[in-house]
């Protein structure tokens, strides 16, 4: 057939053909961009689509990547995608200039707001004046002495009538044991006894897993996927209900029927009066008593508080206790400090006690001089910062200090996790788990290395549960290093799951033996 002929004929056809060219020459050079950027490890913009690709690529693998990122564009990055203004920096003095010195420019923003949208108006989902509000009350009740006791006792409570026998147990049938799991269930029972006042069990071995907490865990996971898929693409399974939006909405009707229950519970207790409450639960309805103005919305507002205080609470520690585990295991000369300097705390403070058979539990006070335990839990805190990524939104038009200018409603994200794994912040020797960085020459804790770490955040909206975080893991670490042997179990892979808190992807697996000194 002549050319003429095949051009007659294709002609009524040209706009369809010269769409579909259009679009295979798109298709062709992102695919050639594709292959490219496979090799690449920062960020590389599509035609049209930007960085949403690379975020899409990579979403499964997010925390390397912020990793990538870092090590391939330094400190900060402008990324743009359709409908997407994003502005990752991991500046420390960014950092100081967002979360202290410039604070009213940069709240956590509208989107944000409705990602996290089942916590309705907790504190951590909050701006301005409803924020400035809820942070008062929080601030109260986390500061009391009270609060503080409380924290301790039923930390060493939860760790000595269900944690340390639950252990033994294990060391009776001499089973593999998923740490991860045990440590997200303690949590779970120390965060909400804080917070209700009772204990939901979820540590013992024979309750089956909490209804509300698997809840919880599937709200998580579908909140994280909000961040990496495209807002219209999630809102639309949303509003069809389908795949992780589903469990998010059969999650929050879960959600929202134990929270009634457990008000009504409280309620009825505080009327029925007795000894005083130091649980958080109580003091926001006493605080909702005497300052209505706060609190307007009854029971909403107690929901909303107490079910962002738990989701804060739980995971990031429990996760922590994991990481810390799985450092000091993989680090055999922080053990042996660990163990040298709770040995000389125990000697010095119960010396008729020396010989008991019992597994020995470290209370609050013999903790606190603990100097190496300390610098190791800060050690754990930095190399595994478990809220990897913050996120806040710009208001108005600003310049950082490092120059970099800011539009409204930019997005601003941080990586902790990359920070930690930079050379120009952490040294040459940033990958490795070093306790040391945290003490002088002389033993003594260090300040120096504060204006780098940011895994509780800083300035007004600085994370107001770190003590409780500290006091936790130095509970559960001392008894258990104290009185059992652990092993992490040969050839079993730990490594970050694409999460919204830093867990790992398939636990953490050990060997557990009494330990015999
Ligand atoms: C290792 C454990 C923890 C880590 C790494 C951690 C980290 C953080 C970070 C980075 C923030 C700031 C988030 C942001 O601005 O977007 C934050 C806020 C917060 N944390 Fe924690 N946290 C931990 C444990 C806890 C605990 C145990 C509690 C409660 C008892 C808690 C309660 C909160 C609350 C309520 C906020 C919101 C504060 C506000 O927006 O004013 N956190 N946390």
């Amino acid at each position: 057939m002549h050319l003429q002929s095949i051009t007659f004929l294709l002609k009524p056809h040209l706009h369809t053909w010269s769409g579909i060219s259009f679009l295979s020459f798109i298709c062709l050079i992102s695919m050639i961009l594709y292959l490219m950027m496979s090799k690449t490890k920062g960020v590389t913009y599509w035609p049209i689509l930007g960085v949403l690709p690379c975020l899409v690529q990579n979403a499964h693998r997010i925390h390397d990547y912020c990793v990538d990122i870092s090590n391939t564009h330094g400190l900060t990055k402008l990324a743009k995608g359709p409908f997407l203004d994003i502005l990752y920096t991991c500046d420390p003095r960014n950092l100081e200039y967002i979360t202290k010195t410039n604070f009213p420019n940069y709240p956590k923003g509208q989107e944000y707001n409705k990602t996290f949208e089942i916590f309705g108006d907790g504190l951590f989902n909050t701006d301005f004046d409803l924020w400035h509000g809820q942070r008062k009350l929080a601030g109260k009740a986390f500061a009391s002495n009270n609060y503080s006791r409380m924290v301790s006792s039923l930390s060493k409570k939860v760790v000595e009538d269900e944690l340390v026998p639950l252990l033994s147990k294990f060391v009776e049938n001499s089973s593999t044991v998923d740490l991860e799991g045990i440590f997200m269930n303690c949590t779970f029972d120390v965060a909400f006894f804080s917070i209700f006042g009772r204990n939901p069990k979820c540590l013992s071995r024979h309750s089956p897993e909490h209804e509300f907490a698997k809840a919880m865990d599937d709200a998580s996971e579908a909140i994280f996927f909000r961040h990496v898929t495209p807002h219209l693409l999630w809102r639309l399974c949303r509003w069809l209900k389908i795949g992780k939006e589903k469990k998010h909405h059969n999650a929050w009707e879960t959600i929202d029927k134990y929270m009634a229950h457990y008000i009504a519970l409280k309620k009825e207790e505080l009327l029925q009066g007795g000894q005083e409450r130091s649980d958080l639960l109580s003091s926001y309805i006493y605080f909702q008593k005497e300052k209505q103005e706060f609190t307007s919305g009854g029971d909403k507002f107690l929901r909303d508080s107490a079910l962002a205080l738990l989701f804060a609470a739980r995971d990031t520690t429990g996760a922590s206790l994991s990481w810390f585990f799985y450092s000091v295991l993989s680090n055999p000369a922080v053990e042996e400090k660990i163990l040298d300097e709770m040995k000389n705390a125990k000697k010095s403070n119960s010396e008729n006690d020396i010989t008991t058979k019992k597994p020995w539990i470290f209370n609050s006070e013999d903790v606190k001089g603990l100097v190496y335990l300390h610098a190791t839990c800060c050690e754990t805190f930095r190399l595994y910062p478990t809220l990897p990524l913050n996120r806040k939104e710009a208001l108005h038009e600003d310049v950082l200090p490092d120059g970099t200018m800011v539009r409204p409603k930019m997005m601003i994200i941080t990586s902790t996790f990359a920070m930690a794994r930079m050379k120009s912040l952490w040294g040459n020797d940033c990958l490795e788990f070093k306790p040391e960085r945290w003490l002088t020459e002389d033993g003594q804790l260090s300040n120096e290395p504060m204006d780098k770490f940011y895994t509780f955040s800083a300035g007004p909206r600085m994370c107001p549960g770190k003590d409780f975080a500290f006091t936790l893991l130095k509970s559960v670490a001392t008894s258990l290093l104290f009185n059992f042997q652990f092993e992490l179990v040969k050839g079993h892979k730990v490594y970050p799951k694409p999460s919204l808190v830093l867990q790992m992807k398939n636990g953490l697996l050990v060997q557990v033996k009494r330990r015999v000194s």
